[in-house]
């Protein structure tokens, strides 16, 4: 579904990446770990058109979508979320979602069934507050809406930055239903995470970064017991 090819994204002198190479298999749900700064969301970013590439290639199926725009980007199927929802205030959730349904209109067929905003709404849980105002909603129904909004772009591959941050642990169980569901209707996901009990349940594979470089990738059991990848979160000597 998607293949990163030694991927370098600088800011400054500083790479943030430093010619990562992975790939996400159609079909699943991978989760992308990593200690805090260890370039996580910058990969997203760049993946998602959103930052220069300074080297490397990324390969959406089999296009070439390196430094493409990032409207283009979705239009070829790619869509995500963001570690902090911004939607404006005023407007309703049927609002909301009725933009990225314009924009991505051609590629509805993707999606059968999900080609409105009242079905997308119902979908993810937000049918009953379809016509509310943004600015009235609870933070775990703005991360429904951060996901629906993403599904009005009718992706086949969905990457999610941090979709649990800030949820108690009820609410999160609830997103982890509605990512499940959203699995099932054939969207492969890729999920930045730092709970791990959200990437056990739910990823079938863990890619793991550090300082910008590939350390680990594999089934979530053996990744997570993996040494080198307990010390990148523990500390040396701390990892045993
Ligand atoms: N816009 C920017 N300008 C300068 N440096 C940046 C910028 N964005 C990220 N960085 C740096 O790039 C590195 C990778 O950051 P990134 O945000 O991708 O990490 P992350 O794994 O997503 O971290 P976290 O888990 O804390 O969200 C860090 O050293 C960070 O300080």
């Amino acid at each position: 579904m998607l293949s990163i090819r030694d991927l370098t994204v600088a800011f400054g002198g500083l790479k943030a990446l430093d010619g990562v190479s992975l790939s996400i298999a159609a079909g699943e749900i991978t989760g992308l770990i990593g200690p805090n700064g260890s370039g996580k969301s910058t990969l997203v970013n760049t993946v998602s058109g959103q930052l220069p590439v300074r080297g490397g290639r990324v390969h959406l199926e089999r296009e070439d979508v390196t430094g493409r725009r990032p409207d283009l980007i979705v239009r070829s199927g790619l869509a995500r979320t963001y570690q902090i929802p911004r939607v404006p205030p005023a407007l309703t959730v049927e609002e909301v979602l009725s933009v990225p349904l314009l924009y991505a209109g051609r590629e509805r067929h993707r999606l059968e069934g999900l080609d409105n905003a009242a079905a997308i709404a119902a979908f993810c849980g937000l049918g009953p507050l379809f016509r509310r105002r943004c600015g009235d909603l609870s933070v775990t129904d703005l991360r429904r809406l951060e996901i629906a909004r993403a599904l009005a772009c009718a992706p086949k591959l969905l990457l999610l930055d941090e979709a649990m941050a800030g949820l108690s642990h009820e609410d999160s169980v609830d997103v982890m239903a509605l990512i499940r569901d959203v699995h099932a209707r054939g969207i492969s996901i890729v999920i930045i995470e730092h709970l791990m009990r959200v990437i056990t349940t739910l990823c079938h594979r863990v890619v793991v970064l550090n300082n910008g470089r590939l350390l680990a990738e594999g089934a979530p059991a053996a990744v997570l017991a993996d040494g080198a990848v307990r010390e990148a979160y523990l500390g040396k000597g701390f990892a045993q």
